[in-house]
């Protein structure tokens, strides 16, 4: 299963985008500034959640346009068309349509799966364990459309839960023991999705070849109870330490991704930026083989070649082509593409309007 065609109207500097047989390789080229990850990032709308840049819609509406936008994939088989707009009525919400018919976004994943790499990623690693968590559960989420809701759930409780322990009141128990039971049910559910695609994803890796790619060794680290009445429990006794502190100190909101470089057995935080960057591309194409091949994978990948020597580049390549993934690449120049071009559908993309080559 193969996107086809992706049309884009008002979406930032594109207001009318039609990009037809899509299938394979796609790469965009054109100056800084040109619209090429725009582009990624109106397809990383296709995903339930918050796309590529985590952007309000109000923010993705074209500046000429009316303040509206609109995104709309076709596949093959049959006319499934997916389409995400914002009206100037309601400016920060997103509507879904697919086959014509409005649906939550969290349907978008039965039809397609979308991960993607973009350079503000290269210090993944490094950076917070926040960001490791969304990568994480993004990655959950195009496998198990169900995440979105466990992890809304207990989002929500955990905000309460932390409200009432920062009030100077003394919090209601009965209204504590509640949130607690919610934060224990969708926490521990939580916890264990990203654990079994941890553990699915180091099992993939471990069938790849080792070089010329740096292979990641990936653990879940966390100190969330597995079973839900555990999690309860412990929520239950660390009331009084969590008031000290005035925020839930236990769950997995606290929990991480570790990855370390297998090789050398470093932290990959410690890694140069290309062996973190291939760790990052083994973790994904190890997530492109997980999911189902019934539908289009479309891996968005901006700017990838930039930090990748020759023969790393080359192994790129052959591994993209191999994972039967639809795979979006940009770059400035044409030239780091050398080796695809032959299979590729070329874009040259200024100023917004995009151009087969
Ligand atoms: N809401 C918007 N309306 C119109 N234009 C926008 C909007 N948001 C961003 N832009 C424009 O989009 C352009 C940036 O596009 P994009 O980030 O896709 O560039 P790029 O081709 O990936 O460049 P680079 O190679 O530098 O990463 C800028 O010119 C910016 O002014």
């Amino acid at each position: 299963m193969a996107l086809t065609r992706l049309t884009l109207r008002d979406f930032r500097n594109h207001a009318a985008t039609r990009l037809e047989d899509t299938r394979g390789f796609n790469v965009l080229v054109g100056e800084n500034g040109a619209g090429k990850t725009n582009v990624l990032e109106a397809i990383s709308l296709l995903a339930p959640g918050k796309g590529l840049r985590r952007a309000a819609a109000a923010e993705m509406a074209g500046r000429s346009g009316d303040g509206s936008f609109a995104v709309t994939a076709e596949m093959e088989h049959g006319d499934v068309a997916l389409a995400t707009a914002t009206t100037p009525a309601a400016p920060n919400s997103r509507s879904v349509r697919i086959n014509g018919a409005a649906g939550p976004a969290t349907r978008l994943a039965d039809w397609l799966s979308v991960t993607w790499l973009t350079p503000a990623m290269d210090r993944l690693f490094a950076e917070s364990p926040g960001d490791r968590r969304r990568f994480l559960d993004r990655l959950v989420l195009a496998l198990r459309p169900d995440h979105a809701r466990t992890a809304t759930r207990y989002e929500t409780a955990l905000r309460e839960r932390n409200r009432l322990l920062a009030d100077p009141a003394d919090p209601d128990p009965a209204w504590l023991d509640a949130l607690e039971a919610q934060l224990a049910e969708n926490g521990a559910a939580l916890a264990d999705a990203r654990r079994a695609l941890v553990a699915d994803l180091a099992r993939e890796i471990a069938t790849q070849p080792e070089a010329p790619f740096a292979r990641p060794a990936l653990a879940y680290a966390s100190e969330t109870p597995a079973d839900p009445d555990a999690l309860r429990r412990s929520l239950r006794e660390g009331r009084r330490r969590d008031r000290a502190a005035g925020r839930t100190l236990t769950g997995p909101h606290r929990d991480d991704l570790a990855v370390t470089l297998a090789a050398k057995n470093a932290p990959a935080a410690d890694c140069s930026t290309g062996e973190q960057k291939a760790m990052l591309i083994a973790i994904v194409l190890a997530h492109a083989a997980l999911t189902s091949a019934e539908r289009p994978r479309l891996l968005l990948l901006d700017e990838i070649a930039a930090h990748l020597d020759p023969v790393r580049r080359a192994a790129l390549y052959e591994r993209l082509a191999a994972s039967g993934a639809q795979v979006w690449m940009t770059g400035t120049e044409l030239a780091p593409f050398a080796e695809i071009e032959s299979q590729a559908a070329v874009w040259k993309v200024a100023d917004g309007i995009v151009e087969r080559v």
